[in-house]
């Protein structure tokens, strides 16, 4: 549905030109929910900008639903246009307009007639949970239902892709979720594209199917979600999942590891071992297979469980000791299962990876 090949987007500077985008080049397909994540200055807003062309790229193609939009006339760009709608951080309501009126806007100045656009707009305010609100003033709602506007007016000319500008960044995490559930309607509903860009894993994590990590005007990663939560690859991806999956244990847990590792008995090791695991392999009796087959000591020291489109995925800290060939079983057992991580050299305080 999108199909952008080796963008570069560069802004006029004081001191010469400022790199925005470096060579970007990713694919959308029709109907997917597709997140571009990345930290402030990063690059996301020039590069959702350059889908609808508000930002012209200074090289490179932008194909959207198979229409190149770098070569089209002005005309046809707007109407090239009416087939992307756009909700923004801070909604870009028109504060003398009703509810009605701001969804009903972009109708009026197609120049639909006025039965035409009840009929367009009514449905939407209903899609949205605003019907009863329709003769409100955007000050007399709140910021959720200002982006539940937002989202019928982008939705007003029935468009077939949804560019969502860090439309829940200002929102608290409750109104993030029901905006996020509706983002989700309107994609399963009537089918429309949605590219959303967002600072915050945590709405990548409840939406999106596949993602892109953007770091200096470049695709730092990309993959399904559930890939880049289980097995981040670049440093910038696991500092921006830290806040949901932490990477890096706390001071105490280490704490405990090395008390453990003091108090071993005679003849025993022991090791940290760091799982991460996803999907079916998280319901497997994984700990029981180390206790009753290895005849192992296992410590839980520190995990979560959480689940990303209806998939469960975790990680898991283990102190594990026990005799030194039944620990390498462990090892081999783990990596066999494709959930061992790391093996945490504890004495040495290096981590090893495997
Ligand atoms: N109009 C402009 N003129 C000059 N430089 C710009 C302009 N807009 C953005 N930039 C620069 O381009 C780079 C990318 O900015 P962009 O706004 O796309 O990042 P972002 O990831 O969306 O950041 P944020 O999350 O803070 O909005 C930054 O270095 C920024 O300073």
């Amino acid at each position: 549905m999108i199909d952008l090949r080796d963008i570069t987007l560069n802004y006029p500077g004081p001191q010469g030109p400022v790199t925005a985008l470096a060579g970007i080049t990713l694919r959308v397909a029709p109907r997917e929910i597709f997140g571009i994540i990345g930290r402030s200055g990063a690059g996301k807003s020039s590069l959702v900008r350059v889908i609808n062309l508000l930002n012209r790229p200074c090289s490179g193609q932008v194909l959207v639903d198979g229409r190149d939009m770098t070569r089209l006339s002005e005309a046809e760009l707007r109407a090239a246009r009416r087939d992307i709608g756009m909700v923004f951080q801070h909604f870009n309501l028109l504060s003398s307009r009703t509810v009605y009126g701001n969804v009903a806007l972009p109708l009026e100045l197609s120049g639909m007639d006025k039965a035409a656009i009840r009929a367009r707009v009514q449905p939407l305010l209903e899609l949205v949970g605003l019907a009863e609100l329709a003769e409100r003033y955007p000050a007399q709602i709140s910021g959720g239902q200002k982006q539940r506007v937002g989202i019928a007016r982008a939705l007003a000319s029935q468009p077939k892709v949804l560019l969502s500008d860090e439309a829940t960044s200002a929102l608290d995490p409750e109104t993030t979720r029901s905006i996020l559930d509706l983002l989700r309607r309107v994609n399963r509903e009537l089918g429309v594209t949605v590219v959303l860009i967002t600072h915050q894993m945590q709405v990548i994590k409840q939406i999106a199917e596949r993602v892109a990590v953007i770091d200096a005007g470049q695709i730092a990663e990309m993959g399904s979600v559930l890939q880049l939560f289980t097995h981040p690859r670049e440093a910038i991806t696991r500092s921006l999942i830290d806040e949901i999956v932490p990477q890096t244990l706390p001071e105490t847990v280490l704490a405990r590891v090395h008390a453990l590792s003091q108090n071993l008995p005679a003849g025993q090791t022991g090791k940290l071992l760091r799982l991460s695991y996803a999907g079916e392999q998280a319901y497997e009796p994984i700990l029981a297979h180390l206790i009753r087959e290895l005849g192992l000591d296992v410590s839980i020291l520190h995990g979560q469980i959480d689940e990303i489109q209806e998939q469960a995925f975790g990680s898991l800290a283990l102190y594990v000791s026990g005799a030194a060939t039944d620990l390498a079983r462990a090892g081999d057992f783990l990596h066999a299962r494709g959930v061992l991580a790391h093996v945490d050299a504890v004495q040495a305080g290096e981590a090893a990876h495997v």
